[in-house]
């Protein structure tokens, strides 16, 4: 039996997501953020990227920024997403996680729009997806890619939000936190699949759930080790399991060198 007395991190922010899309809609229709999905400048190639800097024997860090978390409070005072995108970019970062979720990450659409204004590198809209307005919107404000978190969403959804994410040539980062989440994802068509090291109901995390899910992806998928990684040898860790990218953010995010931080990290 689950112990209902403990709240559930995802629930809570998923049933929150859910009012704000119906405000959301009450703003912008779906056609009108249709429209303006259609309008933004063309995507950047996400999943190219990762599987271009894979191939040639690097690591494919995807480089977050978020202001605060539920599990590490205020994470970064001074907060510039332009000037956090560069110091990334310039330490060889290969792509962008940008959290957009306001009242739990300190996040906006802003800070992608501005992060990927002063950078070339494709950008991750992080944020919790449950409508296809969502897609939309993300695409409105520039994002390359979106996450779809496996355990927010039935399969019908997931199938629905990806299709329109791939109708607008944006790629989907699928993301998982055990099996029966990974069987689901492979139903899907993006070959990026996300193994989250946070249990986002507890907000625990353990490397080890990436060790025990990624050798389990099949080949010809681009599994994506997610959360909780802070040194090199994490990440030496967790490409001995079999993922060759990365997304990392607190660790990063909470040095005041941030540039040095993401080269150390990334000569492992
Ligand atoms: O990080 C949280 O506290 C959190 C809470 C509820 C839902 C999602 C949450 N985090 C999203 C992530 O999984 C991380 O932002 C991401 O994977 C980077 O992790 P880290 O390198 O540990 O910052």
């Amino acid at each position: 039996m689950p112990d209902t007395t403990v709240p559930d991190a995802l629930a809570t922010i998923i049933g929150a997501k859910h009012i704000e899309v119906r405000e959301g809609l009450r703003a912008t229709s779906l056609a009108e953020m249709e429209r303006l999905a259609k309008a933004a400048e063309p995507p950047r190639d996400f999943q190219g990227a990762l599987c271009t800097t894979v191939a040639q024997g690097r690591t494919g860090l995807i480089a977050e920024m978020k202001r605060r978390s539920p599990s590490g409070g205020e994470i970064r005072p001074g907060f510039d997403p332009a000037q956090l995108a560069r110091i990334y970019e310039a330490a060889g970062a290969t792509c962008l996680s940008v959290l957009t979720d306001e009242k739990w990450f300190g996040g906006h659409p802003d800070d992608l729009k501005a992060a990927r204004a002063a950078c070339a590198l494709p950008a991750l809209r992080k944020d919790f997806l449950v409508h296809p307005w969502q897609v939309f919107e993300s695409r409105a404000m520039g994002a390359d890619a979106v996450l779809l978190i496996m355990a927010a969403l039935s399969d019908e959804q997931a199938v629905e939000l990806e299709e329109i994410a791939r109708s607008l040539d944006m790629a989907v980062l699928a993301e998982v936190h055990d099996e029966r989440e990974m069987e689901r994802a492979l139903g899907l068509q993006t070959r990026l699949i996300g193994v989250n090291n946070r249990n986002l109901k507890t907000l625990t995390t353990d490397l080890a759930t990436s060790e025990t899910l990624v050798p389990r992806i099949p080949a010809d998928r681009i599994p994506v080790a997610e959360s909780g990684i802070r040194t090199a040898a994490d990440v030496h860790r967790m490409a001995k399991a079999g993922a060759f990218c990365i997304l990392v953010g607190e660790h990063l995010l909470r040095q005041p060198d941030l540039g040095a931080a993401t080269t150390a990290l990334l000569a492992a």
